[in-house]
Order: structure tokens, then C-alpha cells, then sequence
């Protein structure tokens, strides 16, 4: 087989399980091409040799028959889920080499189900961002040029940039993000990938850095629905160490894939057709209507009249939610420690040091609107306003919608230094189609839609009933399916 880093994740599942290839040679392509890719900066840590000895450990299983589900697949973990012996470090200084002694829940159902693992991928600075230019590590690289612009590095979107590169580029058969506001599914619309932002729920968060606790929601990052389907479930299940994840059946996803949609009712709700939308935007909205359409699908149109709260009260209850999250990181308990004369001044210079600007503002406006005088006036304010966004899914869902079709994002991707550089509300403006899930709690999936004029990816949006994520991968497959083919980028970057 040539170049085996090109075979699908099922592809590469189906010539494992039938011994057409050997689970070291599919690894050993991947690292040589992490390795001729480190221009991109994917990945803030490479494990080759963890990887190697796991994919000798999968050849023998394979040999025994006792492949599991993911036996030998070669993936990548954002590096925001802790790894046992691995150093984790959410992007940030903060965390210096903080290397766990336990694995994250999720990636360790991954590994449990015969996982290779490639090494921990590039994010923004404790997810916060939309473009991977917060982390502590320096910006990832999206393997997509812009049309006539070749000098421009394009960013993979945020904060699971370094997920969405890596698997566009090719370094990994897929990858593990998560998604707090649009983490997951920005960055796949952004480069041409499949994203899956699960239910709240579906997935443990247990091990993973927190970042706002009930919007924070694990899922996969790849090049297929059928691909993300495998994975969720493999990721997706009950952990009695995360109490708010749930103990509910986790289907086998892979079969809704060409399941038909016949008759399925899809939302298209008017308060998404923004002042300002682009014409390129809305052309692919009508033509993702159109192709739901024409599998069969009904198209009516609906009203989520609280929408245009949610992105304010996004960046309301995310920041309160980070600074408590965040006051760990203290000197004492993880990581980096800067000395000072008492320990309040240790404290200071050590969070001084350890976080990044974003951080910084994120932590400075939680504890401000979570303050005495300001809590009312904010953060409950923001709380009621998130229960009727969440209101509003339900009574779309209540009136019989199966699922509600958006654009995933406001444009295609950006150049660096491009958004956000003068006025942070610029690069929180990305999120506008997508915090609304997070905070209703609800399954979203992020799908390809073709390219745009200047030659970059354009995602839709498909958002679900809670735990009906299969319906979500049946519409998506029936959108990827009808939109028209691209390749992957060649790789300038060897
Ligand atoms: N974490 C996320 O889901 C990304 C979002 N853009 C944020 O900065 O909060």
C-alpha cells in the first residue's frame, strides 16, 4: 500500500483486522510524517516511543484475535487530557512540566480499546481561544493555503487547533478535543474535518483540565463522519468519577452512517440569519438545506428567539466558571512556582508568570462578575438567559424538530495576527453560531461543506435532541455524501 497516513481510520481498522498491514508500520508512517511536520507545530509533545511499543502490543493482539475496537489506530490527544507518564500541559507555563500518574477517562477508553498514541497536540492556552494563537507553545499552522496568498499562514482554528491540523495533515487518523464554546467544531469547519461536540454528559470530563465545568464536553476531531462515529463511541460512556456524566447506553454510531433520513424534520432557524452574514455563508446554508432536502428530509423553518443573548452570556459564565477552575494553579499544587517575599506575593508573580494574556483577561472578568455587587447583575443574569436559550432548543425539539442545520462558523479561516489583535470580541465573534449547544448541553457535529472561493474549508452545523447523537451522524453523512469532494492539502510542508 503507498502511503498509508491517506487510509481512512475504518479503512485502516478494516486492513489491520485482516493483517493486509501491521499496526508498527501504520504507526511508523505516522511518526515520520509528524516528524516532517513539526514547520505546523501540531504537537506540543511526541510519544513515538509509548506509540511503537503500544502498536507492538496491538500486532500481537491482532494476532491472538484479540483486536479491539480501535486496535492499532494511531491518534493523536489534545493536550489538555491528563496521560499517565506523559507531561500535560493545557498550553500553558502554568503547568511547567506537570506530568500526571493517571489517564484521563476518555483516553483511556481509547487506549483500552487498542489506541495507538502519537503524542499530545497544540491547543490555546487553556482552550480559550478560536485560533490556536494563545498557546504558551507558539501558534499550529493550518496545512490550507489561501488562494493566491501562499505567504499567509493560515490558522486551524481553536482552541483544538493542533487536533484539526494534525488530522488534516495527515499525522494521525484522528484525534480527541474538546469543545467548551466551539472548540471542536470551529476547528474542523476551519479545516475541512469532521467534529463532534457530544452531549453534556456523554463523555467524562474526569481528567481532563478544566476549563467552565458544565459546558466543557470531550469528543473527536477527523476526516469522516464515519471516522468521528467509531471514535465517539469508543470515547463516549458512563464514569462514576464524573458525576455529571451519564449512565445511558452508548449505540454503536458507526451504523447510522448512510442511515436514511427520510422524512427526518431539520429546523432552520431564522435568528441564525445574522445582520452582516456573508453571501458565501449563506449560499452554503441554502445549499446544506438543499442537500438534506434531497435525501429525503423535510425543511422547516423555526424560531430561537434568545439567540442573540448567547454570545455575551457565553463570555459571562465561561470566565466565572475558568476563574474558579483556575485558582488552583497556585505554586503549590502544580507546576511552576516563582518565589516571592510572602505568599501572596509568591502567588502573584507565580500567576503573573504561568498565565498568558487571554488567560489573564478571562480570570480578571469571572471574578469580576462573580463578585459581591455584581453577581446578580451578571452572573445569575447570564444564568437565566442561558435556561431559555436552552428553553428555546426544546420547544423546537417539543414541536416535533429532529435536528437544526446552521452554518458552523461566521467565515472561513483566518490568517494570523488577522482577528483579535486590537479587540478580543472580534475573535470571540467566531463562536457565534456555536456557544448556543454548549450551553444548552446539547450533541452538535460539524461536517464539510466544500471549499470557499479562496480555497479554504467552509463546516455546517447539524445540533440534536440530548443523547441523539446518531441522528446527527446519520444527517451528517447524508451532507458529506451530497457536498462536493476536495482533497487535503499536499504537503508543503516536508
Ligand atoms: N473553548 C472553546 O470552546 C473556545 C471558545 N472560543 C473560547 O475561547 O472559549
Amino acid at each position: 500500500m503507498s502511503d498509508l497516513t491517506h487510509l481512512s481510520l475504518a479503512d485502516a481498522r478494516d486492513a489491520l483486522t485482516s493483517k493486509k498491514i501491521s499496526a508498527v508500520e501504520l504507526t511508523k508512517a505516522h511518526l515520520s510524517a509528524i516528524e516532517s511536520a513539526r514547520i505546523l507545530n501540531c504537537f506540543i509533545t511526541e510519544t513515538p516511543e509509548l506509540a511503537l511499543k503500544q502498536a507492538a502490543a496491538s500486532d500481537e493482539r491482532i494476532a491472538g484475535g484479540q483486536a479491539g475496537p480501535l486496535e492499532g489506530l494511531p491518534l493523536g490527544v489534545k493536550d489538555l487530557y491528563c496521560t499517565n507518564g506523559v507531561r500535560t500541559t493545557a498550553a500553558s507555563r502554568i503547568l511547567d512540566d506537570f506530568t500526571p500518574t493517571y489517564e484521563s477517562t476518555v483516553s483511556g477508553n481509547l487506549i483500552r480499546d487498542g489506541a495507538v498514541t502519537l503524542g499530545k497536540l497544540n491547543l490555546d492556552e487553556f482552550a480559550m481561544g478560536s485560533s490556536n494563537e494563545t498557546s504558551a507553545f507558539g501558534p499550529v499552522i493550518s496545512p490550507w493555503k489561501r488562494k493566491g496568498d501562499p505567504g499567509a499562514k493560515i490558522v486551524p482554528g481553536g482552541s483544538s487547533g493542533g487536533s484539526s491540523a494534525a488530522v488534516a495533515a495527515h499525522l494521525c487518523l484522528g484525534a480527541t478535543a474538546t469543545d467548551t464554546g466551539g472548540s471542536i467544531r470551529q476547528p474542523a469547519a476551519f479545516t475541512g474535518t469532521v467534529g463532534v461536540k457530544p452531549t453534556y454528559g456523554r463523555c467524562s470530563r474526569w481528567g481532563i483540565v478544566a476549563f467552565a465545568s458544565s459546558l466543557d464536553q470531550a469528543g473527536p476531531i477527523a476526516r469522516t463522519v464515519r471516522d468521528a462515529a467509531i471514535l465517539l463511541r469508543s470515547m463516549a460512556g458512563h464514569d462514576p468519577k464524573d458525576t455529571t456524566s451519564v449512565d445511558a447506553p452508548v449505540p454503536d454510531y458507526e451504523k447510522a452512517i448512510g442511515a436514511s433520513v427520510k422524512g427526518r424534520r431539520i429546523g432552520v432557524p431564522k435568528e441564525y440569519r445574522l445582520d452582516g452574514l456573508s453571501a458565501e455563508i449563506a449560499g452554503l446554508w441554502d445549499q446544506g438545506v438543499q442537500w438534506l432536502k434531497d435525501a429525503g428530509a423535510e425543511i422547516v423553518e423555526i424560531s430561537l428567539p434568545h439567540t442573540k443573548y448567547a454570545l455575551p452570556t457565553y463570555y459571562i459564565i465561561a470566565p466565572a466558571e475558568a476563574s474558579s477552575n483556575l485558582a488552583r494553579y497556585d505554586g503549590v499544587r502544580y507546576g511552576l512556582r516563582e518565589p516571592g517575599r510572602d505568599i501572596t506575593d509568591m502567588y502573584e508573580k507565580t500567576r503573573a508568570k504561568g498565565f498568558g494574556p487571554e488567560v489573564r483577561r478571562r480570570i480578571m472578568i469571572g471574578t469580576y462578575v462573580l463578585s459581591a455587587g455584581y453577581y446578580d447583575a451578571y452572573y445569575v443574569r447570564a444564568q437565566k438567559v442561558r435556561s431559555l436559550i436552552k428553553r428555546d432548543f426544546d420547544e423546537a425539539f417539543a414541536a416535533g424538530v429532529d435536528a437544526v442545520l446552521t452554518p458552523a462558523t461566521p467565515s472561513t479561516a483566518f490568517a494570523q495576527g488577522e482577528q483579535g489583535s486590537t479587540d478580543p470580541v472580534e475573535m470571540y465573534l467566531n463562536d457565534v453560531f456555536t456557544v448556543t449547544v454548549n450551553m444548552a448541553g446539547l450533541p452538535g457535529i460539524s461536517v464539510p461543506g466544500g471549499l470557499a472561493a479562496n480555497g479554504l474549508p467552509l463546516g455546517l452545523q447539524l445540533i440534536g435532541r440530548p443523547f441523539d447523537e446518531e441522528t446527527l451522524f446519520s444527517l451528517a453523512s447524508a451532507i458529506e455524501r451530497a457536498a462536493p469532494n476536495f482533497d487535503f492539502p499536499q504537503p508543503w510542508w516536508r
